[in-house]
């Protein structure tokens, strides 16, 4: 595959699986300090990621759960965050100031913090209670990241009693290095394809539910717009009839990024409209991957993790169609803002 390095991708994959037994010591000692609910913080993709989790222990769990924007958390006053509070933060770097400073934040009134990170040494890591690490660059990082928290989510849950099915669900996950290589190469030329039809396109209109929404709103952002300069919109299939639907015309991109949670008929709506009026429809699903040996109940969860890997064959081809570095801001951590 285009730009594409294995072993590297295996080695960061499984190094996120080899954390299972220190996650599950971690959620082990939170359990026992019965924390009375879950913040999941982070900033750009790194909240973007814990969307499609607070959908998941919203739809799966009764713990109350909130994903915020770390520097509007630090200066709202959340009324439903204490020292009973656990939170989860997210950044890869380690060093992004508004994630950083909301681990200080959430410190200094007391509350239980977890943060997963690429690298010790760094101020994440060095201000959390738990830091949780594995190296990966921005190319892997949202498997590593998913799969990590895949494990401990889904683990928090299950010591609430709300999960049940846990360690078979945990068990299935040590599968998805393979099975996650085995989705991109699957999906490898759809991607080109795509990136070759619409290398030159001005703008997309991405359209998620449930658990991909957060993916939608990440791929919009954080790929599209930051690393392709590309203008988009990012909805949720719902709210594309209140509003967004007024500026499809028949030239209008539109990407739809289909899950196999119970949204799954909120996208279809949007698919029949989308069909009708626009051209320039892609659609994204991730029942078109078989996932060898994974239960039908545990896919829906695997969703977020199928879309992103997904999605990231689509940037590798677009980084070469159009002759745009993945790598190259034009403001971001150069200048001062
Ligand atoms: O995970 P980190 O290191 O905090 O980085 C967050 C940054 O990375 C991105 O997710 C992608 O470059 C940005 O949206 C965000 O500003």
């Amino acid at each position: 595959m285009l730009n594409f390095n294995q072993e590297k991708y295996l080695q960061v994959t499984r190094g996120a699986v080899a954390l299972r037994s220190e996650i599950e010591e971690i959620v082990e000692k939170v359990s026992q300090q019965e924390y009375k609910n879950i913040f999941l913080l982070g900033s750009g993709g790194a909240v973007a990621t814990f969307y499609p989790f607070e959908y998941m222990i919203k739809s799966t769990s009764s713990i109350p759960v909130y994903a915020e924007i770390a520097a509007e958390f630090v200066v709202m006053n959340n009324q439903q965050f204490n020292e009973k509070s656990l939170v989860i933060l997210s950044s890869l770097s380690g060093t992004t100031e508004e994630t950083v400073a909301a681990a200080k934040y959430c410190k200094e009134k007391g509350a239980t913090t977890i943060g997963i990170t690429g690298e010790y040494h760094k101020p994440l890591a060095d201000t959390v209670d738990y830091p949780i690490v594995n190296y990966a660059e921005n190319d892997f990082a949202g498997d590593s990241n998913q799969l990590i928290l895949s494990f401990l989510i889904f683990n928090l849950m299950h010591k609430k009693g709300d999960f049940p099915k846990y360690e078979a669900f945990a068990e299935q996950l040590e599968a998805l290095p393979e099975l996650l290589l085995g989705v991109k190469e699957e999906a490898d030329s759809k991607a080109c394809e795509f990136a070759e039809t619409y290398k030159d396109e001005p703008y997309h209109i991405l359209v998620g539910a449930g658990n991909t929404m957060g993916r939608a709103y990440s791929y919009a952002m954080c790929v599209l717009e930051e690393m392709q300069w590309i203008k988009t919109k990012s909805i949720h299939a719902a709210e594309f009839f209140h509003g967004t639907l007024e500026i499809v015309e028949e030239d209008t991109s539109m990407i739809l990024l289909k899950g196999e949670d119970e949204t799954r008929p909120l996208m279809e709506r949007v698919e029949r409209f989308a069909e009708k009026y626009t051209k320039k429809l892609t659609v994204f699903d991730t029942q078109d991957y078989e996932l060898k040996g994974i239960v039908p109940e545990f896919r829906k969860y695997l969703s977020p993790i199928v879309t992103s890997t997904v999605l990231q064959r689509v940037s590798v081809h677009l980084e070469e169609k159009r002759n745009h570095s993945l790598e190259t801001r034009r403001y971001y951590r150069k200048v001062a803002y």
